[in-house]
């Protein structure tokens, strides 16, 4: 073991005695007051978000290249708790963006920086997030392909941004803007499973790049594109399946990979994971039953056109082969991700719901407002959001379907406390990415 991970072996029991006591400290207490300690703090939680994102208004001149990300990070987490902003901070949004645009296509951290798939990524999830005609028209959606385009590499991955690191986020980012833009073609995905499937570990998770360890953010990346491209069935879902389910700790938080901590941020890239295997089990069955990435088996999300009432038209005889889409028969690369929200949920979510939420609610929760990765760490944007998100997937993980709400026994705490859902696959709240779907739909 190396020096490091001793080291994180004695973080480990540090964070779990923390962990532990306030176990300890809740099972003791009576009942309302176990229920007042896993209450969402929603108001304060607004509160915390609606301040830090007025604190970058008007003219969002904090000098640091995270900004996109920061509108993100705080919109979605405003958007999961069921509330918005006010019209006035809405526009500023729109028009600082709109600055970050690249006259050449994509965004850049702020006004004038170079564009990069990240940020592209966050400004479009942001934008989407705002809604509304103002914002989505402001997104120039053929310079965003060319920026794409751009990034693509012979080998078939992406860049970040010009002469920029290639890796499976900007896979992801890049995959996910196409798609939900629906600008997604066969150009861009060309060759992006096997980039993907070059950094599926031994270990059953997904690296950053071919040669290194599996992580929690990667696993999440590469799994969503492989969805969105359509080749998910390539992956050794088994093995993936094996890997992400001993990710979940003693804590009921998920850590990123093999021997580090648990963090509350990955109840998203983790839990994500597991909202996304739950939609896949005839493709899991089959590998489940064999073991290993099958050739032949067919991905349910793959075949059907959307029908003008938005209903998917069922159409068994449309698979994809390995290694591509079938020529006789193709795909619509840009429902894929709509028709992945709209099929029935079969299977219940395989990890330990309950726990993960017990986690966030008590653990990763700032009475103040805000969330933060564990005991112990000062509360921020990026923890609040992604621990949100995680705690959506979770609670809805139990409906059947979209309408069916979540029974109250699928939500830790008071029934208050549910969210709203989000797309597994984008990150957006469902209402708004249906508004940007069909806003897009248009050729
Ligand atoms: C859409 C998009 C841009 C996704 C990003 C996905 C993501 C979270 C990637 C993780 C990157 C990484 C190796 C973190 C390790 O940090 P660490 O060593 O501090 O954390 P650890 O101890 O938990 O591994
Ligand atoms: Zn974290």
């Amino acid at each position: 073991m190396t020096a490091a991970r001793t080291k994180t072996q004695q973080e480990q029991w540090m964070v779990e005695n923390q962990v532990f006591q306030l176990f300890d400290l809740f099972a003791d207490l009576p009942r309302n007051a176990k229920s007042a300690l896993v209450e969402l703090q929603r108001d304060k939680h607004l509160e915390y978000l609606t301040k830090g994102l007025k604190r970058l208004d008007p003219s969002f001149c904090v000098l640091d290249a995270n900004r996109p990300w920061l509108c993100y990070w705080i919109l979605h987490s405003i958007s999961l708790l069921g509330d918005y902003v006010e019209h006035e901070v809405e526009d500023n949004v729109i028009d600082f963006l709109s600055r970050c645009q690249d006259p050449n296509g994509g965004y850049g951290g702020g006004p004038g920086q170079l564009p990069h798939l990240a940020t592209t990524y966050a400004a479009v999830n942001a934008l989407i997030t705002v809604g509304g005609e103002r914002s989505l028209s402001s997104i120039n959606r053929e310079k965003v392909y060319m920026f794409l385009k751009r990034m693509k590499q012979p080998s078939g991955a992406f860049r970040m941004h010009d002469a920029g690191e290639i890796d499976v986020r900007a896979c992801y980012t890049a995959i996910s803007v196409a798609s939900v833009l629906n600008i997604l073609d066969d150009e861009l995905i060309q060759n992006v499973g096997d980039y993907i499937l070059s950094c599926q570990t031994y270990e059953g998770g997904i690296s950053g790049e071919p040669g290194a360890e599996a992580h929690g953010g990667y696993t999440f990346c590469g799994f969503a594109t492989m969805i969105l491209i359509n080749e998910v069935n390539r992956l050794d879902l088994a093995g993936l399946l094996d890997w992400v389910a001993f990710r979940q700790g003693r804590e009921g938080g998920f850590q990123g990979r093999t021997n580090k901590l648990v963090d509350s941020c990955y109840s998203f890239w983790q839990g994500g994971a597991f909202a996304l295997l739950q939609r896949l089990h005839a493709i899991l069955d089959e590998q489940l039953a064999n073991y290993g990435p099958q050739t032949g088996v067919a991905s349910d999300i793959s075949g059907g056109e959307e029908s003008s009432d938005g209903t998917q038209v069922d159409d068994k005889t449309c698979h994809f082969k390995l290694g591509g889409t079938n020529a006789s028969c193709p795909v619509n690369l840009n429902s894929i991700g709509y028709n992945f929200v709209k099929q029935p949920g079969e299977m219940e979510a395989l990890y330990h719901r309950w726990a993960l939420q017990q986690y966030i609610l008590l653990c990763a929760q700032d009475m103040e407002g805000g969330l933060k990765d564990k005991p112990g760490k000062r509360r921020d944007f990026y923890h609040t959001c992604y621990s949100l998100s995680g705690l959506s997937l979770s609670q809805h993980s139990w409906s059947q379907d979209e309408d069916t709400p979540p029974l109250p026994n699928a939500v830790m705490g008071p029934y208050a406390n549910l969210l709203e859902r989000t797309h597994p696959l984008f990150n957006v709240v469902l209402d708004q990415y249906y508004e940007a779907h069909e806003f897009f739909d248009t050729p």
